[in-house]
């Protein structure tokens, strides 16, 4: 793998995604053991958690449901502290099952406003999967229940992470160079 630059920042190959489907495959066999008997709704947080979404959906072999709802609260490599709710979510949540799928979770602003929005519609349970957590630049207290990788708190792009909209198609995960720093 190859640094790879986007706005004129360098980044370097981080995570590959050989590595990425051995881990989803693993988060898969929990979940389809602790909801097996369930049908959980997976609830998918575009845009950028849509690539796990998907394999971690595929991966599952239980009854389940998966929706979508978007946020955004991003511009450049930082977040603007507003998390805005684009797009609404039409589900009836009432005594589900939820299992609120992220790509990262970093101050936790996101999670901890749609976690706290989510439970006003009286589902059963909430369970909180993501494929990269930053326990170092958490904001409040968020414990994600099933994590891809606890990762240092450095900007990240690829498999549906994102600079201002681009570099999501990347197969792989890549790290902000510390020299652009
Ligand atoms: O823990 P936080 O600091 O709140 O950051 C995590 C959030 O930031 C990203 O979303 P973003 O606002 O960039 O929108 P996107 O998914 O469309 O890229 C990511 O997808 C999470 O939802
Ligand atoms: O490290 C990141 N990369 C891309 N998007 C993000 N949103 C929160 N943290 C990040």
């Amino acid at each position: 793998m190859d640094q790879v630059t986007y706005k004129g920042l360098t980044f370097e190959p981080y995570i590959t995604n050989d590595t990425i489907q051995n881990r989803i495959a693993e988060i898969a066999r929990e979940i389809n053991k602790q909801y097996a008997g369930k049908q959980p709704l997976f609830l998918c947080v575009l845009n950028g958690a849509f690539p796990f979404a998907a394999d971690l959906f595929r991966a599952i072999d239980i009854d389940a449901e998966i929706s979508f709802i978007r946020l955004k609260s991003y511009e450049g490599t930082s977040t603007t502290g507003v998390v805005k709710q684009v797009l609404g979510l039409s589900e009836n949540l009432e005594g589900r099952d939820v299992i609120v799928v992220e790509d990262i979770i970093d101050t936790g602003n996101t999670i901890k406003k749609l976690v706290a929005d989510l439970k006003e519609k009286n589902p059963a349970s909430i369970r909180i999967a993501t494929l990269l957590f930053k326990p170092e630049s958490l904001q409040c207290e968020v414990n994600p229940d099933y994590v891809g990788f606890a990762i240092p708190p450095k900007f990240i792009i690829g498999f549906g992470l994102d600079l201002d909209g681009l570099a999501r198609n990347l197969r792989d995960i890549y790290v902000l160079h510390d020299d652009n720093l």
